[in-house]
């Protein structure tokens, strides 16, 4: 195992470049979910492309795949800019008397009735014919992007049309990684670029939105505030000015995007998982009547179900949503060798890409890996765990900053849907084929039948 990957967790200290151009703003943040899992997708299917190091198990990328020197620079000083961003936004919610947790604990109502929201549209649906199928990663990416927007925006969907939003925002994401690979047509070029500028122009209404809100609102000061109030009443540490509106519209996008199609795949992959080993269901449901019998899930109920947990964090050792995590070496790095093969000298600059699933199903790690385990994660067998090996939000400084509440928005979603039923797979399991996109999507969606469980 590598010993030093921790070592390459420090957050470059570049500037963000900001102009006024949107379109370039939102390619450079969408670029961090764009160039890495394609560069992953080029190294699953050709190794030589890159400069690919097996023996380490990390890629070396070969400065000569980015089609564009420049762009390549820019992109990691962007991906610098909305990490470096983190540190000081959890500093603002310390000032404010605020953590994490209670951040997540005070949009726990709200999300907790979203999700109650598809519960009763999906209970409708079977009510009415009890042989429906649910396209259940559609339905997820819907709940995960206004949970999302939610915590985020606090979105009053009032003032969003969200199926609009959502499928611009498909259009958008799905334009950008076929340009990437040269098969955007013309007709998806301009469905692309509609797209951008209806995001665009959303996004500037939101923002106006809320100046003039935060003007006349008395409680303004009292009020925990989302990432919007900060980017829209805050200066930037950057500049020490406030936030342009390239600048909001550049840290909204990029961070929809990172909690929208993560958590939108993850639930599915779990409810998968689920429906394909039977005594998990069991297991799992027993813990959850037990603790509830029968009644809603509070906050710390998600906690204290152990099972539960263990659960999704085998999902999401098995269908790891995102592929990467990037790091760009600040200076000369000797990675020890794996086996009998010899260290590896990378030059200062150089980035490396480190494949979560290459450890996540490496036997090495996790015996037999292909086995669908939650009982690895139990109290007595997690300390076995070798550090990073582990590691579907990433590691180190750089971790994704929602991974606690990623968990509790997967762990509700699973304790309300096995409340109400039983869930089964509605589709050949040969049909469950998960494609590399800007996260692991699964290409023929997850197609499950929900049956009501007897009172
Ligand atoms: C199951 C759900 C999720 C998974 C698997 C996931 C995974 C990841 C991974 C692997 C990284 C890179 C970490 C690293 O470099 O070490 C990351 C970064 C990030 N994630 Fe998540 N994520 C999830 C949900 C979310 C949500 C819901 C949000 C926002 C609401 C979010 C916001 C971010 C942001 C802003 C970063 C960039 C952090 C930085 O640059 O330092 N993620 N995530």
């Amino acid at each position: 195992m590598i010993s030093c990957v921790q070592n390459y967790n420090e957050i470059p200290n570049n500037k963000p470049d900001y102009n006024d151009d949107y379109y370039n703003q939102f390619m450079i943040v969408i670029s961090l979910f764009l160039i890495i899992p394609s560069l992953y997708f080029l190294y699953r299917n050709s190794p030589r492309l890159l400069n690919v190091t097996p023996k380490a198990n990390v890629i070396i990328v070969d400065k000569k795949i980015s089609p564009d020197e420049n762009e390549k620079n820019e992109i990691f000083s962007e991906m610098s800019s909305c990490g470096g961003f983190i540190p000081y936004l959890r500093k603002l919610h310390k000032n404010q008397g605020n953590n994490v947790t209670s951040v997540i604990v005070a949009k726990y109502p709200t999300l907790r009735n979203l999700a109650l929201e598809f519960i009763e549209r999906w209970e409708k649906v079977v009510m009415n014919d009890k042989n429906s199928i649910i396209k259940m990663q559609e339905e997820c990416l819907e709940f995960s992007l206004r949970a999302t927007l939610n915590v985020i925006v606090s979105s009053n969907e009032e003032n969003l049309d969200v199926k609009t939003y959502k499928k611009s925002y498909d259009a958008v994401l799905s334009g950008l990684f076929d340009k990437q690979f040269g098969k955007l047509d013309t007709l998806h070029e301009e469905r692309f670029q509609e797209s951008i500028n209806y995001m665009k122009s959303v996004t500037c209404k939101l923002i106006d939105q809320r100046r003039n809100e935060l003007k006349t609102n008395n409680e303004g000061e009292n009020k925990m505030k989302d990432l919007f109030d900060i980017l829209v009443s805050e200066n930037d540490p950057h500049t020490g000015k406030p936030f342009t509106d390239a600048a909001i519209t550049h840290y909204m996008c990029g961070y929809t995007m990172a909690g929208y199609h993560t958590t939108g795949t993850a639930i599915p992959y779990t409810i998968f998982a689920i429906t394909q080993n039977h005594d998990v269901q069991v297991k799992l449901r027993e813990e959850i009547d037990k603790t509830l019998g029968g009644r809603l899930p509070t906050f710390d109920d998600l906690s204290s179900m152990e099972y539960l947990t263990q659960v999704v964090k085998e999902s999401l050792r098995v269908y790891a949503p995102a592929s990467f995590v990037a790091r760009l070496l600040k200076s000369e790095t000797i990675l020890p060798a794996m086996d009998e093969s010899k260290d590896l000298r990378l030059k200062a600059n150089t980035t490396i890409l480190y494949p979560i699933p290459l450890y996540h199903e490496d036997p090495k790690f996790f015996t037999q890996p292909e086995k669908f385990d939650p009982t690895r994660f139990s109290p007595d067998k997690i300390k076995n765990i070798e550090p990073n090996t582990y590691c579907p939000f990433g590691f180190g400084s750089r971790i994704c900053p929602a991974e606690r509440y990623a968990l509790m928005d997967i762990k509700m979603v699973i304790c309300l849907i096995l409340q109400k039923f039983n869930v089964k797979l509605a589709m050949k399991l040969e049909d469950f084929v998960i494609e590399e996109r800007f996260v692991n999507m699964a290409k023929n969606d997850v197609l499950i039948k929900l049956e009501l469980r007897s009172k």
